[in-house]
């Protein structure tokens, strides 16, 4: 367990793997923390040093009052990984973490030589849609919003599985001003412009049953980048990392050993 100090910001993150391994950083969705990853490290190459780390309001770092902007979480990020001495790093990230992902690559392609945009888009949702997520928040924290976004995180049969309570305790322990600070950024981002001029190999990994952020939505985003490879995981929802691990990491570890790894 560690903790990263920038001013008054104190992050918490997770390193592993041997210390020469190929840099690989993993940033989670909105309304989870970075055991979002558990389930599939185990599966991928050994050969990664591995970064994971709570962006601010989530998990175990702080909860600066919002709104956040993207802007922050980008760079909140950038000094998260020059502090750990990650540079030249496969970035992989899911929703909120995909478009860290694009945003960071536009600003410090140094940081990140390949990305994964895990059912992400370069622009997530409308404003308005936002802005009533964050209102029924405010009026009536997580609880109140609950049950339609396990509908866009899981498949219908993940509901009945042994571990979806922990995915919603997960959800409803982040706090509202994590999740409200976090969907502010969402809402003001629109990265399509940048991306488009993203240049880098690039892996889309879309899930069927995704109510957050459809295979269209994030095909439609891989295809701003020439040449990115798209995949498209059956029967998994928002998170396929957690519903489907071993489909993910298979086609994690594919383009990882494609970019050098093990
Ligand atoms: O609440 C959702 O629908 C899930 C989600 C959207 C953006 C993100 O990071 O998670």
């Amino acid at each position: 367990m560690h903790m990263a100090q920038f001013g008054d910001l104190r992050l918490h993150y997770d390193v592993t793997g041997p210390e020469d391994g190929m840099p690989v950083v993993f940033a989670n969705s909105l309304g989870t923390d970075y055991r979002l990853w558990d389930k599939i490290l185990p599966m991928l190459p050994a050969d990664l040093r591995i970064l994971r780390f709570d962006k601010r309001g989530h998990g175990l770092s702080d909860v600066p009052d919002g709104p956040y902007s993207m802007g922050a979480l980008i760079s909140d990020t950038e000094k998260l990984m020059d502090h750990t001495g990650f540079k030249d790093a496969i970035f992989v990230g899911l929703s909120i973490g995909g478009m860290i992902a694009q945003g960071l690559a536009a600003k410090r392609l140094d940081l990140v030589r390949a990305m994964v945009l895990s059912n992400t888009g370069a622009k997530i949702g409308t404003r308005d849609m936002w802005a009533d997520r964050v209102a029924a928040v405010n009026e009536g924290g997580l609880a109140s919003v609950v049950d339609p976004t396990m509908d866009r995180w899981f498949s219908k049969p993940f509901h009945a599985d042994p571990e979806f309570p922990a995915w919603r305790n997960m959800f409803l322990r982040t706090p509202s001003m994590g999740w409200t600070g976090c969907a502010a950024a969402i809402a003001g981002t629109d990265f399509i412009s940048s991306t488009s001029g993203l240049r880098l190999p690039t892996l889309a990994i879309a899930g069927s049953e995704d109510g957050s952020t459809p295979p269209d939505l994030v095909f439609e985003t891989a295809d701003l980048i020439p040449g990115a490879q798209k995949e498209l995981i059956r029967g998994a929802g928002h998170l396929p990392c957690v519903e489907k691990p071993v489909e993910y990491a298979a086609i994690l570890s594919a383009f990882l050993k494609a970019q050098g790894a093990g």
